[in-house]
């Protein structure tokens, strides 16, 4: 097999370049001119970008090799997630692995503008020394103001907590018990924390809220705005308009509604706005997190499975045990379902058995529709753009969910036709099948399977048997089963080494074997 190809188009830290080099040629750069991405993205299996370069349709489109994006970072706005999903491109990020470095940068600016270390600097720097231009503030007892309460809004707790800051945070999509935990006031509406807010920071994704003069003028006289989040989202005229008035005592602000912002900006002329060029992310420790994340979930994302931070396909949280057994058989049901069923008429039923977590149905049922539209399709198909597919071909798959004290288990059959019925049980770590076309059987799923159909006569397995040791080919174990209803029997052998084409055709020739089958 080809080793893929990886384009890096803003710095990446070594560590995950290192790891990447272990299984692809990588092509990695510190700044790609923004010009030459879509000219050379052709090229690659994977592209990883920064925050410079932006990834829309017209430039994912159209390159059949590209089956990897991913966002060394958390926010994932630069890419077009849509145009992903329906081309089956994996999208990773990095969440998370920045977050300290984004919230420490928070306060980076909050404890600059209170304390007025960058005018301070620059004064001592001019040869100047007056102590009473520059009487500062404390963060302590100050109260704190976070909208958006995830990765980056709780580790600003953790540190405001630190100061002894009193902290309220605005969050729809948080539970209770998360704001209590980390000992924040909730607040309901933006409109009940601006005016209790002597210092705001926003930390949401770009799909945020958009503030304006209005929401901004609620806040206390004196008080400091900080973004270090996406730009854009908190109005820079609104807030130079602010500043002029001397409503607010300071903004800093990381990010931009443009990057780097034009030489009219209108903060520039206020020595409070302390301007950082994107640097939320830029710590060595948060680099090398970053790195190390995203080439780890692209690398999985290049062999086909699905790392837990893969942005398009609704990972459940589980344990990487829990989730690598239910993966495996998913994708075992689904491919050997395919095989036997080439004509899919009736919706199919995926049937759930034992303690199969409630929150792992989607990925599932998308994983399970990857496994048998890629036996059916040419396209590619994944877990990424399985629902695309399936609508595309009116497939429907219906899930049932039965009893939970069972061993677990995933089984497939036509809606209607139990006879079709093909299992797969997950108990200690090995699926193994245990219906196939109706018929109970019992094996451990092999890497490696041939499976023939034949009339219940006697002498075919010894022919088979034969035939595959003149390939040359082992057999590790054989499994027989019947079907009453037609007198015909299956037969599945564990092989050593993969089934050459000839073979097929061979085990075609004998004339009591009705179909072959190659896992
Ligand atoms: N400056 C940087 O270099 C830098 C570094 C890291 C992260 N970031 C940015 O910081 C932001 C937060 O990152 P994160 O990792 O904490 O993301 P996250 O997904 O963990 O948290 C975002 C939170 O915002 C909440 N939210 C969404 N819409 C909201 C709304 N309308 N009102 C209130 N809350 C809302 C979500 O419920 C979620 O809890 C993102 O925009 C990310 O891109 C910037
Ligand atoms: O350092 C960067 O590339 C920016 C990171 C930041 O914007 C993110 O979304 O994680």
């Amino acid at each position: 097999m080809t080793r893929p190809r990886i384009l890096i188009t803003e710095t990446l830290g070594q560590e995950g370049i290192d790891l990447l080099r272990e299984v692809a040629d990588v092509d990695a750069y510190d700044l790609l001119p923004k010009e030459q991405l879509p000219e050379i993205i052709d090229n690659y299996d994977a592209v990883i970008v920064r925050s410079a370069h932006r990834l829309p349709r017209e430039t994912l489109i159209g390159h059949p090799r590209l089956k990897v994006v991913a966002r060394a970072g958390s926010g994932v706005d630069n890419v077009d997630l849509k145009t992903c999903t329906e081309l089956g491109i994996a999208v990773i990020n990095a969440p998370g692995a920045n977050a300290v470095a984004a919230a420490e940068q928070a306060f980076a600016h909050m404890l600059a503008i209170l304390r007025n270390v960058h005018l301070g600097d620059a004064h001592v720097r001019s040869g100047e020394w007056s102590r009473k231009k520059f009487l500062g503030g404390e963060l302590h007892e100050r109260r704190l103001g976070i909208i958006g309460f995830g990765k980056v809004g709780r580790e600003a707790a953790r540190i405001a907590n630190g100061f002894r800051m009193k902290v309220y945070a605005y969050d729809p999509f948080v539970a209770d018990e998360i704001f209590q935990a980390h000992n924040v006031t909730r607040m309901e509406t933006l409109e009940e924390l601006l005016p209790v807010s002597d210092i705001l920071t926003l930390h949401t994704p770009k799909s945020g809220p958009q503030i304006g003069l209005d929401l901004l003028s609620t806040l206390p006289a004196g008080a400091i705005v900080i973004n270090v989040a996406r730009g854009g989202m908190i109005d820079e005229e609104a807030l130079a308009t602010l500043m002029d008035t001397g409503h607010l005592l300071g903004v800093g602000l990381d990010v931009f509604s443009q990057e780097p912002p034009p030489a009219d900006f209108p903060l520039f002329r206020h020595p409070r706005a302390v301007l950082t060029p994107h640097l939320g992310g830029s710590t060595h420790e948060a680099m090398t997190g970053v790195a190390v994340m995203t080439a780890q979930g692209v690398i999985a994302a290049l062999q086909g499975l699905t790392p837990p931070n893969i942005v398009n396909v609704p990972v459940p949280p589980l344990t990487p045990d829990e989730f690598g057994m239910l993966d495996e058989g998913a994708r075992i049901v689904g491919r050997i379902f395919a095989q036997m069923h080439r004509t899919l008429h009736a919706p199919i039923v995926l049937s759930l058995k034992g303690p199969i977590p409630k929150n792992a149905l989607p990925w599932l049922k998308q994983t399970v529709l990857a496994a048998i539209l890629n036996e059916q399709l040419a396209d590619r198909v994944n877990a990424v753009n399985a629902l695309v597919k399936a609508e595309e071909q009116g497939l429907k798959l219906l899930v049932e969910e039965r009893d939970a004290n069972a061993l677990p288990t995933l089984a497939l059959r036509l809606e209607g036709h139990p006879e079709t019925t093909t299992e797969v049980s997950l108990e200690n770590h090995v699926p193994r099948l245990r219906r196939i076309n109706g018929v109970a059987v019992d094996l451990p799923w092999p890497d490696i399977a041939l499976m023939t159909v034949h009339d219940d006569a006697p002498g075919v397995v010894g022919k088979v048997g034969t035939l595959v040791g003149q390939y040359g080919i082992n057999i590790g174990n054989l499994h027989l089963g019947r079907q009453e209803n037609n007198h015909q029997a299956l037969m599945i052998l564990s092989l050593d080494q993969t089934v050459p084409d000839d073979l097929v055709r061979d085990l075609n020739q004998i004339t009591d074997i009705h179909h072959v089958f190659v896992f």
